[in-house]
C-alpha cells in the first residue's frame, strides 16, 4: 500500500457544464444557443440528442448539491449559460435567468462549497452566430457586456473566474474540423474565431481589473500531449504542431503577446493569417490569476502529410482505452505540466479530468473500476507535480454526473454519479464513493 499525501488547501471538486446538464432551454426567458440549433441537425448529434432536458439540473441544482455535500467536495466547476442573461446575445438583460444563477451561486455557497465560473462553455447565443459569431467583432463586444454583467451580479459571491473553457475545441474542433456548434469546416474562419475568443478574453479581463471584482481570473484550455513514434525530426514537428495548436496558440498571445510564429508560418503556407488589429496583443496579453487545464489522454504522433492541416497523426498503440476511444495514459500530464512551465509556474488548477466508462446499473449498483484506475493513475501523476514543486492547486473531476457528452449525446457517460436520462434518477457510482474517501483523508491509497 502507496500513501499519496495532498497539500492541506488542495482542492477537491467536479465539473460541469451549462448545456450540459441544465434542460429547461426554453424556460426561464432562456434564449436559443448554437448547442440547440446544432443539435437539431440531422446527423451532427448521436441519436438526435440534444439539451433540451438534459439532466435537469435547472430543477434539481438542489439534489445535486446535495450529492457534492455527500461527496465532500470544496470546490465547483460550473458554467452560465449567456442565453439566459442575455438572450439575444447584446440586447436585453433577463432578469430571471440572474435570479436562477443567485439562487444556485447562494446554495452553493450556503453548503461550503466554493464556486469556480465558467464564463463560456460552448452556448454561443444563436443570433451573434447568425452575425458572424467569434469572427464578427460585434460578438467580442457582447461577451464583453455579458461578462461584465456577471462581474457586478456575482463579484463577492464568485472568487474563481474562467473566461473561456477549451478554446481549441471553440475554435478548431468547431469551424475547422466540423465536429462541434456551429459545425464550420474552414481553417481561416478557425483562426479567425481563435483570436476573436482571444480579443474577448483579454477585454473582459481588463474589464475584471478595472471593476476590482474579486478574487482571481484565467482560462482554461484543453491539452493534447503527444510524443513522436519515431526519433526522426518530421515526427518530433508533428507532435510539436499538435501540442501549440491546443495550448501555445492561446497561451503564448496571453503570456507573451504574440502567436508562435512556426505555426503562423505553417498557417501561412495553408493561405490562412491571424486577423489582428492594432491594439489587439495588448489586450489579450492582459495577465491573468490562474489556469484551468483539462487532460484526458496523449497521443503518439508521426508527420504524415496526409493527416489533416497540421500533417500529424496519431497513432493507434494499443493502449488501453476507454469506451469513447480514448488512450488511458497519465503520463502526458505529467509530461505537459512541466512543459507549461515555460510561461512560468503559474497558478493551475485541473479543471477537467475523467474517464468515459459506460457501465450501467447492476442490481443497484454501478462497479466502475476501469473509472476508479483511470482516477488512481492521474491523481498519481498529480502528486507526483505537485511534489516537483510545481503550483497545482486543485483538482475537478469530470464530471459530477453523466451528461450530455456533445456530438456524442447521452451514450458517453464521464460521470461519477449515473443519471437515468428517463427518471433523471441520480445514483452514485462506486467511483462517487472511492473519490469521497480521497477526498475526506486527503490523500491517495495505491494497492502495490
Ligand atoms: C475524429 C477526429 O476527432 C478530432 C478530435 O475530436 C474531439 C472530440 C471531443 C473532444 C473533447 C471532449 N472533451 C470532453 C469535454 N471537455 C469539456 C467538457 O464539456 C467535456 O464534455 N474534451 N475534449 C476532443 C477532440
Amino acid at each position: 500500500m502507496t500513501i499519496f499525501q495532498f497539500p492541506k488547501d488542495f482542492r477537491w471538486g467536479t465539473a460541469t457544464a451549462s448545456y450540459q446538464i441544465e434542460g429547461a432551454a426554453q424556460e426561464g426567458g432562456r434564449g436559443v444557443s448554437i448547442w440547440d440549433t446544432f443539435a437539431r441537425t440531422p446527423g451532427k448529434v448521436f441519436n438526435g440528442d440534444n439539451g433540451d432536458v438534459a439532466c435537469d439540473s435547472y430543477h434539481r441544482y438542489e439534489e445535486d448539491i446535495e450529492l457534492m455535500k455527500k461527496l465532500g467536495i470544496n470546490t465547483y466547476r460550473f458554467s452560465i449559460a449567456w442565453p439566459r442573461i442575455i438572450p439575444d446575445g447584446d440586447g436585453e438583460i433577463n432578469r430571471e435567468g440572474l435570479d436562477f444563477y443567485h439562487r444556485f451561486v447562494d446554495a452553493l455557497l450556503d453548503a461550503g462549497i466554493e464556486p469556480f465560473l465558467t464564463l463560456y462553455h460552448w452556448d454561443l447565443p444563436q443570433t451573434l452566430e447568425d452575425d458572424g459569431g467569434w469572427g464578427n467583432r460585434r460578438t467580442v463586444d457582447a461577451f464583453v457586456k455579458y461578462a461584465e454583467v456577471i462581474f457586478k451580479e456575482f463579484s463577492g459571491k464568485i472568487n474563481f473566474w474562467l473566461t473561456f473553457n477549451e478554446p481549441w475545441c471553440i475554435a478548431f474542433l468547431s469551424n475547422m474540423l466540423g465536429i462541434h456548434a456551429p459545425g464550420n469546416k474552414d481553417l481561416q474562419t478557425a483562426i479567425n474565431v481563435a483570436h476573436g475568443l482571444l480579443v474577448a478574453h483579454g477585454k473582459s479581463v481588463q474589464s475584471f481589473r478595472r471593476m476590482g471584482i474579486t478574487g482571481q481570473i484565467g482560462i482554461a484550455p484543453n491539452v493534447c500531449w503527444a510524443e513522436p513514434y519515431s526519433k526522426s525530426p518530421e515526427d518530433q514537428a508533428a507532435c510539436d504542431r499538435s501540442i501549440a495548436l491546443n495550448t501555445d496558440w492561446f497561451l503564448d498571445p496571453i503570456y507573451k503577446g504574440s502567436y508562435p510564429q512556426f505555426l503562423v508560418d505553417w498557417f501561412a503556407e495553408a493561405g490562412a493569417t491571424v486577423p489582428i488589429q492594432d491594439g489587439d496583443m495588448e489586450i489579450i496579453s492582459e495577465p491573468i490569476d490562474l489556469l484551468g487545464i483539462n487532460y484526458y489522454t496523449m497521443g503518439i504522433n508521426r508527420f504524415n502529410p496526409e493527416a489533416g492541416v497540421l500533417q500529424s497523426e496519431e497513432l493507434n498503440m494499443g493502449l488501453i482505452k476507454t469506451d469513447i476511444g480514448w488512450p488511458v495514459e497519465s503520463r502526458g500530464l505529467y509530461e505537459f505540466m512541466h512543459y507549461l512551465q515555460k510561461y512560468g509556474n503559474v497558478d493551475v488548477y485541473i479543471t477537467e479530468n475523467g474517464a468515459c466508462i459506460n457501465d450501467d446499473l447492476e442490481n443497484g449498483k454501478i462497479n466502475d473500476d476501469r473509472r476508479i484506475s483511470y482516477y488512481e493513475q492521474h491523481l498519481a501523476q498529480i502528486h507526483r507535480i505537485i511534489n516537483d514543486g510545481i503550483n497545482l492547486k486543485g483538482y475537478m473531476a469530470w464530471s459530477l454526473m453523466d451528461n450530455f457528452e456533445w456530438a456524442e449525446g447521452y451514450r458517453m457517460r464521464f460521470g461519477l454519479v449515473h443519471v437515468d436520462y428517463r427518471s433523471l434518477v441520480r445514483t452514485p457510482k462506486e467511483s462517487f464513493y472511492w473519490y469521497q474517501s480521497v477526498i475526506k483523508n486527503n490523500w491517495l491509497e495505491i494497492r502495490n
